[in-house]
């Protein structure tokens, strides 16, 4: 049924790199001009992990010119997913914080495994960081204002229950069925006349990104005047001390 399936392979965390960030939006782009396709299911290939978000050393003591590289792909990666023509249904095998359920909040339908370790949320406060408009308003498009106010204040974290319940995910099922509760949901997207769905879709999403879009240079100078602050820098430098040190 023209069905493709990304796996995110970037171990240990699938953390959101420059390259991860470029090679993924490559290969939508090819999925999006091959008429084959008409669906894509999105999933990681980390056991446990579906994606740890950006990768916090991409933003974390480099230059202003890699900050602005790197936030233009992010803006990128997400313009991308939220306005694809195809069926995006992310079939969630893992935890997801961050820019990871940012990343499944752009797909049309997500399915997470039943797994209390599987977390998901917009957990940024908790880095002494702030989503940016664009993942709060994806959040506020999915949850509705009070429960996207409340989970970004608290940098909330959800699990699989109380992600349903919420309606940050649409289904939640036994691991082992993930990928094919994914696939018959796919086929229920994928009997609706793809014209009619496009243009729905557009209809309910283009107001959200045109707002980045228009914005987009701005965006980013905003991102380098936040994320050059010392402040910030000290931060995200012990947040990742203590990510690194949980080990020791
Ligand atoms: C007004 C606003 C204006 C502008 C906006 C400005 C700023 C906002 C910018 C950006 C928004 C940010 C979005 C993000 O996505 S930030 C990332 C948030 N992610 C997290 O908080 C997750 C952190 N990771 C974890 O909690 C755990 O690693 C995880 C549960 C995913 C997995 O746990 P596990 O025990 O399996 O592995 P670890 O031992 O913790 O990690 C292994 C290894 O990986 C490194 N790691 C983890 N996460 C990241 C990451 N996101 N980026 C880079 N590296 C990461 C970790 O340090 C370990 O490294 P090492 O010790 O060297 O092996």
């Amino acid at each position: 049924m023209g069905v493709a399936v990304i796996k995110l392979k970037n171990p240990p965390v699938n953390s959101l790199s420059l390259e991860v960030l470029t090679e993924f939006v490559i290969s939508l782009e090819k999925l999006e001009n091959d008429k084959t396709f008409r669906g894509v299911i999105v999933t990681s290939d980390c056991p446990g992990i579906f994606s740890a978000g950006l990768d916090l050393t991409e933003m974390c003591g480099k230059s202003q010119a890699h900050y602005a590289e790197y936030w233009r792909a992010v803006q990128e990666l997400w313009l991308r997913l939220y306005l694809s023509n195809l069926v995006l249904i992310a079939a969630i095998n893992g935890v997801s914080p961050a820019g990871g359920c940012l990343m499944s909040l752009t797909c049309d339908y997500r399915v997470l495994a039943d797994n209390p370790k599987y977390n998901m949320g917009l957990n940024e406060t908790l880095l002494g960081i702030v989503a940016p408009s664009w993942f709060k308003d994806t959040l506020v498009n999915t949850v509705g204002h009070r429960t996207a106010e409340r989970a970004l204040q608290l940098g909330l974290l959800f699990p699989p229950a109380e992600a349903l319940r919420v309606g940050m995910v649409d289904q939640v099922v036994p691991e082992d069925q993930v990928h094919s509760t994914a696939l018959s949901v796919m086929a229920q997207w994928l009997a609706v006349p793809d014209h009619a769905r496009q243009l729905t879709k557009n209809l309910m999403r283009k107001p959200t990104a045109d707002r980045l879009v228009k914005q987009r240079d701005a965006d980013i100078q905003y991102f380098l005047r936040f994320i050059s602050r010392d402040s910030i820098q000290k931060s995200l430098r012990v947040y990742l001390d203590k990510l690194r040190q949980k080990k020791g």
